[in-house]
């Protein structure tokens, strides 16, 4: 008996693939949850439940969709907040990023150590500027003078979407180190 799902090779990379992992997971399939074994090759995001796909079909995205996708306006009716499993999933793909949850609500958040006060408007700046392109936006935090904190999540559906992993893995890409004061330990 096949024991998972299989999945149409949607953005399946074309090189040979080392063995799969199993995920197993709970998804909310119509209000009620149906367990869900997947399978997840190494270097896959894993589940990625795009606005296009059927729920139960949603496509795979590897490491580096997310750096090439661009956020959905967040005022399309099927967005949906992701399970926390999907998130979970999506987690190895946004380096440095935490997800925590406030008042029942899934959020990415980073903070970094700048330089100075105006370094960490400098900060925003570059931040602000990727988000207008983006159409998706993070609240930013700037306390004690040098402690910037970055929280990202959907407000328009209350919870955590793949916009919010794609502005996160963006962000990672942005040239800020002449911003950041360098950690003691490195
Ligand atoms: C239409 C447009 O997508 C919405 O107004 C956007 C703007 N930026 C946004 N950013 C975030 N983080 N959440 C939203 O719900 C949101 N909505």
């Amino acid at each position: 008996m096949n024991r998972f799902l299989q999945f149409p090779q949607l953005s399946l990379p074309t090189r040979k693939l080392p063995p799969p992992f199993l995920f197993h997971g709970l998804r909310r399939s119509h209000g009620s949850y149906c367990s869900q074994v997947i399978e997840i090759h190494k270097d896959q995001v894993g589940v990625s439940s795009n606005r296009n796909s059927h729920p139960r079909f949603r496509t795979f995205c590897t490491s580096k969709d997310l750096l090439i996708k661009k956020c959905v306006p967040c005022n399309t009716k099927e967005l949906r907040p992701m399970a926390d499993d999907a998130a979970d999933v999506l987690m190895p793909q946004v380096d440095g990023w935490n997800l925590v949850k406030e008042d029942g609500i899934n959020k990415l958040r980073q903070s970094w150590k700048v330089k100075s006060f105006t370094k960490g408007l400098e900060f925003f700046k570059i931040v602000a500027d990727l988000a207008e392109k983006e159409g998706h936006h993070p609240d930013l935090h700037l306390v004690g003078w040098n402690n910037v904190t970055i929280e990202i999540w959907t407000h328009a559906v209350g919870g955590l979407t793949e916009n919010d992993f794609i502005l996160a893995a963006k962000i990672n890409k942005l040239s800020v180190d002449h911003l950041l004061r360098v950690k003691a330990t490195q």
